[in-house]
């Protein structure tokens, strides 16, 4: 039983905001909230916020602009966060929606039906409620057979869902599987966090596994895969449903974060994970490409996570020997900053179509938790 690579489809908010349009939002905010606080900054109780900077933001990340599902507010300094109007329950809910934008483009791309699918894997970092799943409703609005379950593994979810679709086709629970990947990290991200306020985007990738069997004849052979864990807490959230259980935490409002941010939005020590997750991922790639008897200068690209371009630079380096051709590790976080689970998917989507028969690649996630996926692929054209 072989899996394969059949598809992939993105959706991209229409808006985009650049980060000068963001750092001016961040910096009159700064100004306003100084001039508020000021007779605590002078009396000592209370450090003054500085402003942020955009050619800093180019510079440490190589982000210059992310789209995103709701500009006005998150540029609006009496705001600060994007504004999603709740929807009620007879309406799909908005990251059902942007999943299915998605898949549907994957499913068109090689003419499959959805009743062809036999299973729906939503696997994001950021799922909108407990249940029912939001993978169940994808279903239903696209109108696939079988089952459909929703999973999360932070910034790997996508490649932790394509291994997991890899073992239910082997299992023989589907024989064709959607893996789509929902992302609204704005709304995970606290604008006013100067630290943080610039690196996370929205989109939605879809990824179509099938069994060789049901294929088209042009699709992505799976050379093979590995998945690794190992528990940090340099990149965290807590945000939960245990959240207005805890009586010291003040419901959700609790302040308990770095340097006194909300802990129940996004919170990170990047200097930490760059250099904690930079050997891990190397390490991966090089012990994997030595197990399937490749070497890594013959991959024909690296479709690496899309956190920061230095990341992606360094790793490249320790993988390669040498520094890496801007061709050979494709960037998009430029263009959508970070995206979680959906960055390197979008790279892949979006750098593929020059690939020749036996031509090999790889996509490779890591994040939080931390989790990297290293998923090696050979194009069968
Ligand atoms: C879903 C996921 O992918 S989870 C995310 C995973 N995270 C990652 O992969 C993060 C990896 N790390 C990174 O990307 C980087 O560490 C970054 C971009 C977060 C920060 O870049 P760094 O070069 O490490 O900056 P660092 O935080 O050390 O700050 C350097 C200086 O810039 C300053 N600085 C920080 N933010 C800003 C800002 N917005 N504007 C201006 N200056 C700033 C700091 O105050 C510091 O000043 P100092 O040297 O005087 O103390």
């Amino acid at each position: 039983m072989t899996a394969v690579i059949s598809s992939t489809g993105l959706w991209t908010p229409k808006d985009s905001v650049s980060n000068d349009e963001l750092v001016e939002a961040f910096n009159t905010y700064v100004d306003k909230w100084n001039t508020d606080n000021a007779a605590e900054i002078e009396a000592g109780t209370k450090d003054a916020l500085t402003h942020s900077n955009a050619a800093f933001i180019e510079k440490a990340s190589g982000i210059k602009s992310r789209f995103v599902i709701s500009k006005a507010p998150m540029l609006d300094p009496e705001i600060m966060a994007p504004r999603i109007p709740a929807r009620s329950n007879e309406e799909p809910s908005i990251l059902a929606e942007m999943a299915v934008s998605a898949a549907k483009q994957a499913l068109e791309r090689v003419g499959r039906k959805p009743e062809d699918v036999g299973a729906v894997i939503v696997a994001c970092s950021n799922l909108q409620r407990g249940y029912p799943a939001v993978a169940v409703e994808v279903q239903d609005l696209l109108g696939t057979s079988g089952f459909a379950f929703d999973m999360n593994v932070a910034c790997s979810s996508a490649t932790f869902g394509i291994e997991t679709a890899r073992g239910l086709i082997a299992g023989g629970q589907a024989k064709s599987v959607l893996v789509v990947n929902p992302e609204i990290c704005t709304a995970h991200l606290n604008l006013k966090d100067r630290d943080a306020h610039f690196i996370f985007g929205d989109v939605a990738t879809a990824i179509l596994v099938e069994d060789i069997s049901v294929a088209p004849t042009e699709h992505w052979e799976i050379i093979g895969a590995k998945l690794v864990t190992q528990f940090s807490n340099n990149i965290r959230n807590n945000f939960g449903f245990l959240n207005h259980t805890a009586p010291e935490d003040d419901g959700m409002h609790g302040d308990r974060g770095k340097r006194g941010l909300t802990d129940k939005l996004f919170v990170q020590n990047g200097r930490s994970v760059f250099k904690e997750v930079v050997p891990m991922v190397a390490n991966l790639i090089k012990g994997q490409s030595t197990k399937y008897g490749i070497d890594p200068n013959d991959l024909k690209r690296m479709w690496l996570h899309q956190a920061n371009l230095n990341m992606n630079v360094l790793i490249a380096k320790k993988v390669l020997g040498k520094d890496v051709e801007i061709e050979q590790a494709p960037v998009v976080l430029d263009e959508y900053a970070n995206t979680s689970s959906a960055g390197s998917i979008i790279a892949f989507h979006k750098y593929s179509d020059d690939f020749k028969n036996g031509e090999t690649g790889l996509i490779c996630s890591f994040g939080a938790g931390y989790s990297a996926g290293a998923i090696f692929v050979r194009r069968v054209a």
